[in-house]
């Protein structure tokens, strides 16, 4: 009989801390940890939130009654690191370091690592990060912004939107390299990527970059009247960092970075609301079609995915805008436990080596 390896998942969004239990590929308890704006905007960065997140989780395995000391392996999702290539790493003291200063900056995903190490290590057992937010496949051509200084990069859902690449491939019987797709997660941030024969070829900077404004981040903003708002005296640089991210979006706009909220609102009648939420799924809609010309209008589906797409009527504003350029298939909330979990395993069974992160 083979070997049942027990693994905790840990998977740190802006909005959420999810995490999971898999014996093999097999579920065994899985919960996502809501966290409101209140509670985090305590925090003055995203490593003041370790211990409260860390907490958490440990609090909630044992109230559930897991004992992790029948761990194998404890994996996160990984963070903002420098570009590297898509595939299972192992936690090392140079990728905490990176993890830790935020050496591309700070997201939530840093603390996949972190609190994987931190949890691995008191166990003796392996940490991972499988598909961090940095995988970097985009063409040449999509790194030239217009201004030299500065280069677009590629800043993702990675993990998540590869996965629920994967899983529609094989839903239309083939696999993810047959195909062309556009896929959106629309998450606490939200991107939309260009997939071309299994390569995330162009995609917008989800964090701070460009593409459409999200529940809690402002997108791409009108550069001239940016930087005069910058230069303004009135704010500081950090209170400029907290509008674009963690402050801005639906956030700025309405006071919540809850997509199921806004529906309230928009439910009792608040038609502000209803104009920002709708101005969101159409900069949704005008990402996707610059994706289907990077694609040359070769697109085998539009695939909207992450907690926004349980939303009917959020889907179906996109849907009824971009449904000319292909079929839209709706896959709501996300692939991204078991793909972190699949990513440990393939190591811990030695189908591939971890990587080590340079
Ligand atoms: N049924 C729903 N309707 C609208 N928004 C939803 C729904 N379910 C979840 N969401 C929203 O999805 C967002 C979180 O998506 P998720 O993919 O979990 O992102 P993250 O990992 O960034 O927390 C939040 O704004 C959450 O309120
Ligand atoms: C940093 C890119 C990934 C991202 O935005 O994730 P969340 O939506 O979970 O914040």
């Amino acid at each position: 009989m083979s070997e049942v390896y027990r693994i905790l998942a840990i998977n740190p969004g802006s909005t959420s801390t999810k995490i999971a239990i898999f014996d093999n590929e097999k579920p065994v308890f899985e919960e996502v940890l809501r966290h409101s704006t209140e509670e985090l905007s305590q925090y003055k960065t995203v490593f003041d939130q370790y211990e409260f997140r860390k907490n958490v989780i440990l609090d909630t395995l044992n109230e559930k009654g897991i004992n992790i000391t029948k761990l194998a392996a404890v994996v996160g999702r990984g963070g903002l690191l420098k570009p590297i290539a898509g595939g299972t790493y192992r936690v090392d003291e140079a990728m905490l370091e990176d993890l830790k200063v935020g050496v591309l900056g700070q997201h939530a995903s840093n603390l996949g690592g972190v609190l994987a190490f931190e949890i691995a290590c008191q166990l003796n057992i392996p940490p991972f990060i499988v598909d961090p937010v940095v995988v970097d496949e985009i063409q040449d051509i999509a790194r030239i912004s217009g201004m030299p200084e500065l280069e677009r990069k590629s800043i993702f859902h990675a993990l998540n939107q590869k996965a629920v690449a994967r899983r529609a491939a094989k839903d239309k019987g083939g696999d993810y390299q047959d195909f062309n797709f556009i896929v959106a997660h629309l998450g606490g941030g939200i991107s939309v990527g260009a997939h071309e024969k299994g390569k995330v070829i162009d995609v917008n900077n989800a964090l701070d970059g460009d593409g459409p404004f999200s529940p809690e981040r402002a997108g791409g903003l009108p550069a001239g009247d940016f930087a005069k708002l910058c230069f303004s005296g009135k704010y500081t640089h950090d209170e400029i960092k907290k509008k674009l991210v963690g402050q801005g979006g639906l956030v700025a706009y309405l006071g919540t970075n809850d997509g199921r909220e806004v529906v309230k609102m928009i439910e009792a009648g608040d038609e502000r609301a209803e104009v920002i939420y709708k101005a969101m799924a159409y900069q949704v809609a005008k990402e996707i079609g610059g994706c289907s010309a990077v694609l040359k209008g070769k697109v085998d589906a539009i695939i909207l995915t992450g907690g926004i797409a349980y939303d009917k009527i959020f889907t179906g504003w996109i849907e009824e805008k971009v449904s000319f350029i292909s079929e839209v298939l709706v896959y709501p909330g996300e692939d991204e436990m078991i793909a972190l979990t699949e990513g440990a395993l393939r190591v811990l069974r030695e189908e591939e080596e971890a990587k080590l992160y340079q």
